[in-house]
């Protein structure tokens, strides 16, 4: 049943008691845009003011939500939250296109649901309590549902395997996958009954193949709305591409060519590159600070280029230091990775810090889960991680150790569903 059929909303979160206040703060230089406009709800109040004596008001972190049916999936140009919960599944044997489609409308029905702050049919009330928090739940295909489902003929170009990277120590448990389902948001609670609800639906189709968590910053941890800092201490998003730029869309969402052949059911669509990298951090913090910024090329405390100004300001990278070297050096990450030396090569970076505790040897087995979209891997990611394996000064602290590529489908409207157009087509 789709949510319009049925907007039953959460205990005490009825839609007249939303109260629209102000948007979310942008990250990673993204705008908040549509889908991150917060709302605010009094929840315990009888006029809904949030002013009467002993009244308790949703927090706009909680009320804040971001619509799930539009032209994209949400969770691609959505700030990013403060949570995500990556979960990869594999189709169960004999589950064919049909199962597939039925599991991906329910699954759409329920996370549009989830999205507005609703309970779920058979909920076990997990979800009590708490607002909508921001939640996205974003979905995506890996090439072989493509083969499991006989849609091989249908299967975008850019859906081919990634090649080996030098350096790559990955664990294939914790790769791939038929499916793939990214849920964000700002409360870890929202999250995990987001994600085991879609699980509880998945029972019969598809079962869960890996599973990561990963964090951000929480809304309002800092003084102002900034760019999120990853485990090594570094701003890290800055020179992200920007959704207002002319070029965004074509770099990030799937055009014409790439939905041509049997594929035109991907036009809107975008492909996501994850890697899981762990950090080196005891290696790392045993660097001193300039050295660390020259591994980057960035300053840490303010993000900055080294060679002056401000966060946004453009990295000089023809300027030289006093005896001559290049002040950006050769092997510097973003002069490595930058689009203007890889023949534009452009992805949105959407990544998430974890931990997961320490290994036998004392280390923190942290880093980033690396998520990156673009229109096409073939010119985003592979060429720049080609480039980056090979002659990146920060390689020799980071290890990937789990990989997976797959498409997103656009996003639906209302009484649709998450790639209604490859399977019902
Ligand atoms: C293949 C793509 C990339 C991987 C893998 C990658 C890993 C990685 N990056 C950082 C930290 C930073 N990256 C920064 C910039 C940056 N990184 C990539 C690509 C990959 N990074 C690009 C395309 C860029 C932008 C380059 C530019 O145009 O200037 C930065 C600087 C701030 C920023 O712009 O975001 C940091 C910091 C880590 C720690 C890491 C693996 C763990
Ligand atoms: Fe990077």
């Amino acid at each position: 049943m789709s949510g319009s059929e049925n907007p039953s909303p959460a205990p005490g979160f009825s839609r007249r008691r939303l109260l629209a206040t102000a948007g979310a703060a942008g990250a990673g230089g993204l705008v908040a845009g549509a889908a991150g406009g917060a709302v605010g709800a009094s929840l315990a109040d009888g006029d809904g003011s949030g002013s009467g004596a002993g009244s308790l008001s949703l927090a706009s972190v909680g009320a804040s939500a971001v619509p799930f049916h539009g032209a994209q999936q949400a969770g691609i140009t959505t700030p990013a939250q403060a949570r995500t919960v990556l979960v990869a599944y594999d189709l169960e044997p004999g589950a064919d296109r049909a199962k597939a489609a039925a599991l991906m409308r329910r699954w759409s029905d329920t996370a549009a649901r989830l999205a507005r702050g609703e309970r779920p049919d058979a909920d076990g009330q997990v979800g009590l309590d708490a607002g909508p928090s921001s939640l996205t739940v974003t979905f995506a295909f890996g090439a072989t549902l493509f083969d499991k489902l006989g849609l091989a003929g249908r299967r975008p170009e850019g859906l081919q395997p990634l090649p080996p990277f030098p350096g790559d120590e990955l664990d294939a448990s914790r790769s791939d996958g038929d499916l793939l389902v990214q849920v964000c948001t700002d409360d870890a609670l929202v999250g995990f009954h987001a994600v085991r609800t879609l699980q509880r639906l998945a029972r019969g189709t598809a079962k869960v193949r890996w599973q990561m968590t990963g964090f951000a910053r929480s809304p309002g941890a800092t003084a102002k709305p900034m760019t999120h800092r990853n485990l090594m201490g570094q701003v890290d998003g800055t020179n992200n591409p920007k959704p207002e730029a002319p070029d965004f869309a074509a770099k990030i969402f799937v055009g014409d060519a790439g939905a041509a052949g049997g594929a035109a059911w991907l036009r809107g669509g975008s492909y996501v590159v994850m890697r899981r990298i762990r950090m080196l951090l005891d290696d790392w913090d045993g660097l001193d600070l300039a050295a660390q910024e020259r591994v980057i090329g960035r300053r840490k405390d303010t993000g900055a280029p080294v060679t002056g100004g401000e966060e946004t300001t453009p990295a000089d990278f023809g300027a030289r230091a006093a005896n001559g070297s290049l002040a950006v050096a050769e092997n510097a990450h973003i002069r490595v990775s930058a689009p203007e030396f890889n023949r534009g090569a452009t992805m949105l970076r959407r990544g998430y810090s974890y931990h997961d505790g320490f290994r036998p040897d004392g280390s923190p087995d942290a880093g980033l889960l690396f998520l990156a979209w673009q229109a096409d891997p073939r010119d985003g990611f592979v060429p720049v991680q080609q480039k980056l394996a090979r002659g990146d000064a920060l390689s020799p602290f980071v290890r990937h150790e789990a990989s997976g590529l797959y498409v997103a489908p656009p996003g639906c409207p209302e009484g649709g569903y998450v790639g209604q157009a490859l399977l019902d087509g």
